[in-house]
């Protein structure tokens, strides 16, 4: 399919390659209504450039909403670097792709995904001021992993609230998929309230690790295989790796009452948010519950605070709520009251919207 075909909801999309360093990247820009451009970097060993172009579409998109729910003031952007993060890294990569950014004159932030890390991005951050999630000594909030988790256990209470009349969620068993920043995090604070565990993680390492932690914690570990994660009778789903995870075949196999996780675009296609629903598989929309790291990442340009930032990310809990409620009063699946909500909010900021706004960072006083 041709890239204006394949972009054609998108605003921009920009190709960057630096011989010298080895980078082939690329950065979209989805939507900037609500501001400049936000939306972290992913390094993946893509099979080919076309997968690369969609997974980088599809991710920009998401920060659109993502933002909009949120109620943060930037719009939708993402980055991928086309690359092994094991075996390509270099601090000339990222500082090529930092001086990538920096041509965007402030319509494009970036910051760490999967496959990156708030270190990377020091390099980066050399070429350029548009760069978010450094590490504290850079004076940025470091790591953002730690309140997109925390969202995600937000999300978990919500769904819990929602289908048993209780936030507790040390009697429940969970199924996460991926042991990563957000994955490892989310599971130890499972284990450390006594709830059951059923991972899965292509990494054997990360497994090893979380084995070893839980040996002093009360709750209950158990690693299963690759796809075995799909079927294992639990309460919740929670997927913390890669995307497109939620489709034809995996629906199929799902015994859970609920999916509630961190990984972006866990639908393979928003259909299968309406499968979720007649199957009443109550779906808590993937760009709500994983919304901390952003919330992160956009207040670090106005100067750290973890305060703020907690409060902005334990509200992740009543926008879900309500949701699940909007879904369950009209009848429509969650991902429909979740865009319902977004685009309405997008409609009615988008006659502030001017080429000019898209560069302009909003109010409040700036780090630059
Ligand atoms: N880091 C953050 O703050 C945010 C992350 N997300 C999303 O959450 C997901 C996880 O992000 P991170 O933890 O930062 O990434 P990460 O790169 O730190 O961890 C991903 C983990 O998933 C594992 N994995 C990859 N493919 C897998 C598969 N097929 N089955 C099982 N495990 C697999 C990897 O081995 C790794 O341990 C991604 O989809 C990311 O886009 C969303 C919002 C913010
Ligand atoms: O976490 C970040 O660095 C930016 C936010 C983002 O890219 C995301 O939420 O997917």
């Amino acid at each position: 399919m041709l890239t204006f075909e394949l972009m054609k909801e998108h605003e921009q999309v920009v190709f960057c390659q630096d011989p010298h360093s080895g980078l082939k990247a690329i950065i979209a820009i989805h939507n900037t209504t609500l501001g400049p451009a936000l939306g972290g970097c992913r390094m993946l060993p893509y099979k080919n450039e076309e997968e690369a172009l969609v997974d980088v579409l599809r991710l920009a998109k998401g920060m659109t909403y993502k933002c909009a729910a949120a109620d943060v003031d930037f719009g939708g952007g993402k980055a991928v670097i086309i690359g092994d993060p094991l075996k390509d890294k270099s601090p000339e990569l990222f500082r090529a792709f930092g001086q990538f950014v920096h041509s965007l004159n402030g319509r494009f932030y970036t910051g760490t995904d999967m496959g990156t890390t708030p270190d990377d991005f020091v390099h980066a951050y050399k070429e350029t001021d548009y760069i978010v999630g450094l590490p504290e000594a850079y004076g940025g909030h470091g790591d953002s992993s730690i309140p997109t988790a925390l969202g995600v256990v937000q999300g978990l209470k919500a769904v819990c609230q929602f289908l048993w009349g209780t936030e507790d969620l040390s009697q429940r068993i969970f199924a996460i998929q991926g042991l990563g920043k957000v994955g490892f995090k989310v599971a130890e604070h499972l284990l450390k309230i006594g709830a059951q565990v059923v991972v899965t993680d292509i990494s054997e390492e990360v497994t090893a690790l979380l084995r070893e932690k839980a040996q002093d914690l009360p709750g209950t570990m158990e690693v299963v295989a690759g796809d075995d994660i799909y079927a294992v009778q639990a309460d919740i789903f929670v997927p913390c790796a890669i995307g497109g995870i939620i489709n034809d075949t995996t629906i199929e196999q799902l015994k859970v009452k609920a999916v509630c996780g961190a990984a972006n675009n866990q639908l393979l296609e928003d259909r299968h948010g309406q499968i979720l629903h007649e199957k009443s598989i109550l779906y808590a929309p993937d760009y709500i519950v994983n919304a901390g790291g952003l919330i992160q990442v956009s207040d670090e340009l106005y100067g750290p605070n973890k305060e703020r930032v907690m409060q902005k990310t334990k509200a992740i809990y009543d926008t879900l709520f309500q949701i699940f409620k909007n879904s369950e009063k009209k009848a429509f699946s969650t991902v429909s009251a979740a865009n319902q909500f977004v685009e309405e909010r997008l409609q009615k900021r988008a006659r502030f919207n001017s080429f000019y706004t898209h560069q302009q960072r909003p109010k409040w006083k700036v780090r630059r």
